[in-house]
Order: structure tokens, then C-alpha cells, then sequence
């Protein structure tokens, strides 16, 4: 049979399309990559069942009042004289790493940036859509081949990659997302798959040849709670080796530690992953997110307005201190996270204040030990690469000079001591505010976006709705009002509608009037009012975004 007929994709037996028809989509969804794609879900789908299960399972306990903490059934692990495969040369110096969408002009601009590393995003940063996920694989294998452009019209600029790029990552969605345009054997085939199967079979071959040194494909991984999960994609790994034929450990992942409970499980997530391990990095934004959720059943856990839970809290540095220890004593990279300002365009004074904000998060993190960053946007480029190459020595990397011994000590209650600051009516509409925008943004196809001059994504926003959640279900009292206040759904109520009054005459009532805000103003107050705490707000609000012919054309 030929590969595609007109309109329609040819699948193999077993696999369902509902998305979108499109000529370069089919480029993509070709029979034999499919074919690779429902191998994987076929392998992996009990695993992956019960991985799940096993969170929901634990997350019941913590309910009911049990604290997260070092496994002692691991302890051997832990304590035991053992290393990674060594780092590959073609990615030993990553001190700046920048990250964005898999969206087209952003992915040249993104390697022709001059940082280390580019991490190309299906996950935090993107809005989940048929469209944007399949014209992001478009996107990533005409990056790999070197044949990508695009042509900004109205600006009359056409977009080529440099002679020198960053190297490329791609980071797959979490395993909690299901892909409901792609059945296999009847269900929807699992998230990630989908982006790590797609990507990996029309690129492994030309990425090791170009851009791997032999290495490669490389990968970050996000939102493990478990080494369980981590023993999974160690699977997959080496099921997608042997099917490429290429030797074992040529594909190389860092994994995010961006959940409580993984914060304990960093050797044993390493262990697994020893042959694909290419480090772990501090995923800050979804940790804070993760440690209210965790934490969702203890009324003594309210966190502080979420603009002081940064990283001089005691719990947060104590996980980053800690992670630089074990991936240090492990061989491997110790990355830190993202700084969320971004550079401020229209006023000198508060860009430059912010970039100081970065600087003094950057300047933390390389005199902690770290090995490189997250940079959200080119313009903090050269300012990040500045603070790290001063301060390491004229080393690419600083994993055997920063042993950080001394973070051995660190305890269970280092790591989750509750932070410390206050909670206030603005941190409340603040949080609306931000939750409100983003959710229609992602709704209309745009998974990060610019809010207050910082950068908003799915995990940020995240920590805005389950703060509201958290202070509503336990009725917080807010600190600095002259009378008593206390949470309550009225009193959210009245925040909804004053924030999403102010939403609108900010953005102006136009826009307002075509965008997706009222809807996620819906959806967001039903995500904090309700009784259970809805485990991502992208699982959550999936559906919305779940169409066969899309209504808007992709963004990307
Ligand atoms: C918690 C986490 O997971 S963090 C990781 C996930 N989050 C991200 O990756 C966020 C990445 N950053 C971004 O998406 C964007 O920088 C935003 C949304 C924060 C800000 O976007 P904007 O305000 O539109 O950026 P701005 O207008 O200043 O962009 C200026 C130029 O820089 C480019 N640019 C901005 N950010 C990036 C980026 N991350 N990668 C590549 N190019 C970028 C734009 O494409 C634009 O290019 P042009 O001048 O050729 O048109
Ligand atoms: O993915 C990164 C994070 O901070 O979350
Ligand atoms: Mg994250």
C-alpha cells in the first residue's frame, strides 16, 4: 500500500487517527512510525498502569498523614560506590541551557541562541493541541537535518540555523498525559510515547551523525515521583536502541526532579538510568507545586504568597544542594532550574533589576556547585553564561570539583521544612490573575507566555491554582489585613470577579472578547473550589483542547 492516500493517514493494524489530516503531519505519522509508536504503548502500557497507580496509591497515604521520605529498602543504593556511564564530550560543557515551545522560529532562534544546550519542550511550555505537537515534530526533524526556516513576512525576515547550535534536547510530555488522537488497540496511546517515539525514529539516526558526535538522541525527562518510572523509560531507552540497532547508552536523559517524593529517590532514579543518565536538574516551579500537592491532605503545610517560595528556602536549598551532591558522587550533571524574569522592553530601570534578579539566582547556583542552568529567553543568555564561566574555573563542568560532601548531612526534615513568609489578599488575586491568563492562553494553543514581565507556564501556573485550592479548602487567614480575613468561597468569588474585571481592561476588552478567558475563568475557579484536588490542570482541562479539526490554526 502507499504510504499516504489522499486525506487520509495510512495506519497500521490496531492504530487510530482522530487529528487533523495534514500533508506534513503525514510526513510524520507515517505506517512504520506508528508502527513504532503502538510497539511502545503495547510494551510499556501495564507498567505505565500501574506506575500510576502506585502514585495514586501513595498520595492516599500522604493523605492520611504519612510523610515522604528516604526508601529503606534502597538503602543499599544510596550508600553503595557506584557511577554513571561517563558523559558523552559533545554535551560536557552545558553551562546555559535555553528553553522554549517546539515552535518554529523559536527552535532557531533557540539554537542559533549561543547557549549550551536548547531543550525543545512537549511539555511545560507547550499547550498540549494536535497541531502544535505535530507541526513541533515537523519542526524538530527539519532542525535535526539542518533544513529548517521561516519566513516572518511582516517583518521580511527569513530565519536560518547558524554554522554552530546549540545542542539539542527534547523533552517529552509527563507519563500522566494521555494522547486522545492516537488510539492504540482502542485506547489512547500514552503522551510521552508519542513524543519520544515519533522524535526518536525520524531523527536518531541523522542527530548521532550531526549533532551527537555518535551519541544521542538526547533527552530530558520530567515530573518522576519514582524510580519505578525512571526503570521505565530506562525500557524504552533500550527498546528503541535495539530497534535503531545502535549500541546500548547511546541515548542520554536528564532527569527533572521536580516532585517531593523524587527528591528521595534521586540515586535509586540514577541507578536505573545509569547507562542513559546524563544528569538531574532542579525542576524548581514544579517542585513548589508538587510539595502542595503532596502535602494537599496536612491543614500545617499552607505555603506562603507564592513570590517568596523561592530558592533561599531552607527545603528548596537543601534539594538543591542535595541534588548536587548525589549527581556529583554519580558522575553526572547537576543542572539548575529556571529564574523566572524575563527582560523587561519598555522600561530600563526594571529590566535591569531583573536581570540582577537572575544574575544573584544564577551566582547561587554555580557557587552551590550546579553545572549549568535554564535560561527562558536569548536576552539572559549572556548575562547567565557570565556569572557560570567566571565562576568555574575555566571548567566545563563542575562535577569533580564541587563534590559538596558537606550536603551528606542533609535529613529528611531539611527537605521538607515548611517555608517560611506570609500569606496576603494579593497573593490571592495575584495568583487568579496569573491562573486566569494562562489558562486561556493555553486553551488558545500557547503553553508559555509572558505575565507581569516573568515567564508563566503549565508549572508555574500550576502553583497558582493549588495554592488557591490549598487556602480555600482549609480556610487560610491572610496576613496584613486590619481585620481578620479568612478564604472562603465567597470571598474567592468576589476575587474572581474583580481579577477577571481587571484581566479584561488590562488586556482590553476586544481581546478579551476574543480570546478563551471566560472560559478559563470556568474552568480555573472549578479547578480551586473543588472538593478533590485535581491531580494537573492539563489533565484537567485536556478535553477542551481535544479536537479532530481544530477551530484556530496552530500558533506553532
Ligand atoms: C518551569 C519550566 O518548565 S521552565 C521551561 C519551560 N518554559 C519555557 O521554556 C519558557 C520559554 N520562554 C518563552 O516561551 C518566552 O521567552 C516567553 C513566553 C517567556 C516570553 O515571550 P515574549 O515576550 O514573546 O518574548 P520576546 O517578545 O521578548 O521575544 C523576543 C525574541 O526572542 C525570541 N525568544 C523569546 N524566548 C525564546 C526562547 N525561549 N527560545 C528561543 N527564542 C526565544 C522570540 O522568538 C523573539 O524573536 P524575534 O525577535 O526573532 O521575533
Ligand atoms: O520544568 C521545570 C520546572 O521548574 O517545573
Ligand atoms: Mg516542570
Amino acid at each position: 500500500m502507499m504510504a499516504t492516500y489522499l486525506g487520509f493517514y495510512d495506519v497500521p493494524e490496531g492504530v487510530d487517527l482522530g487529528g487533523r489530516y495534514d500533508e506534513e503531519f503525514a510526513g510524520i505519522l507515517t505506517r512504520d512510525a506508528l508502527q513504532f509508536v503502538a510497539a511502545l504503548q503495547r510494551e510499556f502500557r501495564d507498567h505505565i498502569r500501574y506506575a500510576m497507580e502506585c502514585r495514586r496509591d501513595v498520595q492516599r497515604r500522604y493523605n492520611s498523614g504519612e510523610l515522604p521520605g528516604f526508601d529503606p529498602a534502597t538503602r543499599l543504593i544510596r550508600e553503595g560506590n557506584w557511577a554513571c556511564a561517563l558523559v558523552p564530550p559533545a554535551v560536557a560543557n552545558r553551562t546555559v541551557e535555553i528553553t522554549g515551545p517546539v515552535e518554529r522560529k523559536m527552535i532557531i532562534n533557540a539554537l542559533n541562541s549561543g547557549a549550551k544546550v536548547f531543550m525543545a519542550d512537549f511539555e511545560d511550555a507547550l499547550s498540549p493541541s494536535w497541531e502544535n505537537l505535530m507541526r513541533g515534530q515537523v519542526n524538530l526533524r527539519d532542525a535535526v537535518n539542518g533544513t529548517i526556516s521561516f519566513n516572518d513576512q511582516a517583518r521580511n525576515r527569513v530565519y536560518k540555523l547558524n554554522g554552530e547550535t546549540a545542542k539539542l534536547f527534547v523533552r517529552p510530555r509527563g507519563w500522566h498525559l494521555p494522547e486522545d488522537h492516537i488510539l492504540v488497540d482502542g485506547a489512547p496511546v500514552t503522551g510521552c510515547l508519542v513524543d519520544f517515539g515519533l522524535y526518536f525514529f525520524h531523527n536518531h539516526a541523522k542527530f548521532r551523525a550531526t549533532q551527537g558526535a555518535g551519541s544521542g538522541p538526547f533527552f530530558y525527562i520530567p515530573k518522576i515521583e519514582h524510580s519505578r518510572e525512571a526503570k521505565i523509560w530506562n525500557r524504552v531507552f533500550e527498546r528503541a536502541e535495539k530497534f535503531a540497532g545502535i549500541e546500548k547508552g547511546s541515548i542520554r536523559a536528564t532527569v527533572l526532579i521536580e516532585t517531593l517524593p523524587a527528591v528521595f529517590q534521586m540515586d535509586e532514579i540514577l541507578y536505573e538510568l545509569r547507562d542513559h543518565s546524563i544528569g538531574l536538574n532542579c525542576g524548581r516551579w514544579d517542585y513548589i507545586f508538587s510539595y502542595i500537592k503532596t502535602f494537599q491532605g496536612h491543614p500545617d503545610r499552607l505555603l506562603p504568597d507564592r513570590v517568596q517560595v523561592g530558592m533561599t528556602q531552607h527545603f528548596m536549598r537543601s534539594y538543591s544542594d542535595l541534588l548536587i551532591r548525589t549527581c556529583h558522587r554519580r558522575g553526572v550533571h547537576a543542572m539548575g532550574g529556571m529564574a523566572a524574569q524575563i527582560p523587561v522592553k519598555d522600561n530600563p530601570v526594571a529590566n535591569e533589576a531583573a536581570l540582577e534578579l537572575v544574575r544573584k539566582d544564577k551566582l547561587r547556583e554555580v557557587r552551590a556547585g550546579h553545572d549549568g542552568t535554564w535560561a527562558a529567553h536569548p536576552g539572559l543568555i549572556p548575562p547567565i553564561m557570565e556569572v557560570f564561566t567566571s565562576n568555574m574555573g575555566g571548567k566545563p563542568n563542575q562535577i569533580q570539583t564541587a563534590r559538596r560532601e558537606d550536603a551528606g548531612k542533609i535529613t529528611e526534615e531539611d527537605l521538607l521544612q515548611r517555608p517560611r513568609g506570609v500569606r496576603t489578599m494579593e497573593g490571592l488575586r495575584l495568583n487568579t490573575r496569573v491562573g486566569i491568563q494562562y489558562l486561556a492562553a493555553w486553551l488558545t494553543g500557547m503553553g508559555s507566555v509572558p505575565l507581569y514581565n516573568l515567564m508563566e507556564d503549565a508549572a508555574t501556573a500550576e502553583i497558582s491554582r493549588v495554592q488557591n485550592w490549598q487556602w480555600l479548602k482549609y480556610g487560610a487567614v491572610l496576613d496584613g489585613e486590619e481585620v481578620r480575613v479568612r478564604v472562603t468561597p465567597e470571598l474567592f468569588g468576589r476575587v474572581v470577579e474583580e481579577e477577571t474585571a481587571r484581566i479584561q481592561m488590562e488586556v482590553g476588552v476586544e481581546k478579551f472578547k476574543r480570546g478563551r478567558f471566560e472560559e478559563a475563568c470556568r474552568i480555573f475557579t472549578r479547578q480551586c473550589t473543588s472538593p478533590e484536588l485535581d491531580d494537573f490542570l492539563t489533565l484537567n482541562a485536556y478535553n477542551q483542547i481535544v479536537v479532530c479539526h481544530p477551530k484556530t490554526p496552530s500558533k506553532i
